[in-house]
């Protein structure tokens, strides 16, 4: 992405760039090489048959039933769900038929080999046969582990990157951290736990843009919420958004990018209260929440090291929801080149 961004811009030029359609493909090609060791090409009909989904998803109907009626939009969705299997099944028989052939000599460390090398060994081995996973759950595993990772962080990196295009003064304390760590090069594991700044800007950049702005729970017994009593069985919506924004917990500025708010870490910054949780919370939080950080930071230190970023005059702040928390009318910036200096 780099190199692509260091043809488009001229030197000493500038360019005006949409962030969303490069960092979608970004995170597709990093997810497709971490669930299935296969690149953006490979994994591109997954990627277009969801970016449909979601549209779908959100023009439909939001009533108990109404996905069970026949609508053009209703037989759409069956349809991709269909496509998507199928798609994910063809990598799926492709990669047996390889192992197959190397005859176990070479071990894959994606996902999908991760899976298939546990689910045969634990055939092999486990007393009980039927402890492993049918190919219909490899496949439900891989098509949910692509799904719910490869948006979410897209959008993650691209607020981070419009508010840094808002906040100057913000972006460029970023870059000279990125700077005094990496130098030049290009960061390794160790070098990502030193960037503080990047990860308390991410930090912030969740608690006001949250990817998933809501998450549901199923109460396992009757439960008193205030003067609400909820019965056994009831679906609660658990608000993200809202209770990152809460001024009880965060305060005046509640509103306000201000990173520095994480420079004690995540409990302080909330005075030990309970309004946190852009990955979610309990035995269900979110198992890529490492990966999705990893891979943010990678993102903005490589970013930040090489382009100066700008909010573009045709940007129009207009958060909206598809499925995740998207920009409306786009992700413009105006993209420079970093003077080096001698
Ligand atoms: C910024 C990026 C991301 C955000 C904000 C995010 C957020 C979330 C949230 C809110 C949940 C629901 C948790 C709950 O119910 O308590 C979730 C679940 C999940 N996420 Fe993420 N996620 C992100 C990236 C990823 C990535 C990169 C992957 C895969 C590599 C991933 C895989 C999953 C899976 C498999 C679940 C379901 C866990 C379960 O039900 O046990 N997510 N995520």
């Amino acid at each position: 992405m780099v190199s692509k961004w260091e043809k488009i811009v001229t030197e000493n030029g500038s360019y005006e760039l949409d962030l969303w359609p490069n960092l979608e493909i970004l995170t597709s090609n990093a997810l497709s090489k971490a669930a299935f060791g296969s690149n953006y090409e490979e994994g591109k009909k997954l990627f277009d048959l969801q970016m449909e989904l979601s549209e779908l998803v959100m023009k439909s109907f939001p009533l108990p039933g109404a996905s069970l009626l026949p609508t053009k939009t209703n037989r759409r969705v069956k349809e991709i769900a269909k496509e998507v299997r199928s798609s994910i099944e063809g990598i799926i028989t492709k990669r047996l038929k390889a192992m197959e052939r190397e005859n176990a000599g070479i071990s894959y460390d994606d996902l999908l080999g991760v899976l298939l090398e546990s689910n045969s060994r634990q055939i092999k081995e486990g007393v009980n046969k039927n402890l492993g996973m049918s190919i219909e759950e490899v496949i439900e595993e891989c098509e949910f582990f692509y799904f719910a990772g490869h948006e979410s962080t897209s959008v993650l990196i691209m607020w981070a990157l419009i508010l840094l295009s808002k906040h100057l003064d913000g972006q460029e304390r970023a870059r000279q951290e990125i700077l005094q760590v990496l130098g030049g090069k290009k960061p390794d594991f160790d070098d990502l736990s030193r960037l503080k700044i990047v990860n308390m800007i991410l930090l912030e950049t969740l608690r006001l843009y949250p990817p998933g702005v809501t998450f549901a729970r199923v109460l396992g017994e009757t439960t008193k919420l205030g003067n609400i009593t909820l019965p056994c069985g009831v679906q609660v919506n658990i608000p993200t958004l809202f209770v990152h924004r809460d001024q009880e917990i965060w305060g005046n500025n509640a509103n306000e990018f201000n990173p520095e708010r994480f420079s004690e870490g995540v409990a302080s910054s909330t005075n030990g209260k309970f309004g946190y949780f852009p990955f979610g919370f309990g035995p269900r939080v979110c198992i890529g929440q490492n990966f999705a950080m990893l891979e943010a930071k990678v993102a903005l230190a490589m970013f930040l090291q090489h382009f100066t970023f700008e909010i573009s005059p045709s940007y129009v702040h207009v958060p909206y929801l598809v499925v995740t928390l998207q920009a409306q009318y786009g992700a413009q910036v105006i993209l420079r080149k970093v003077v080096k200096s001698e």
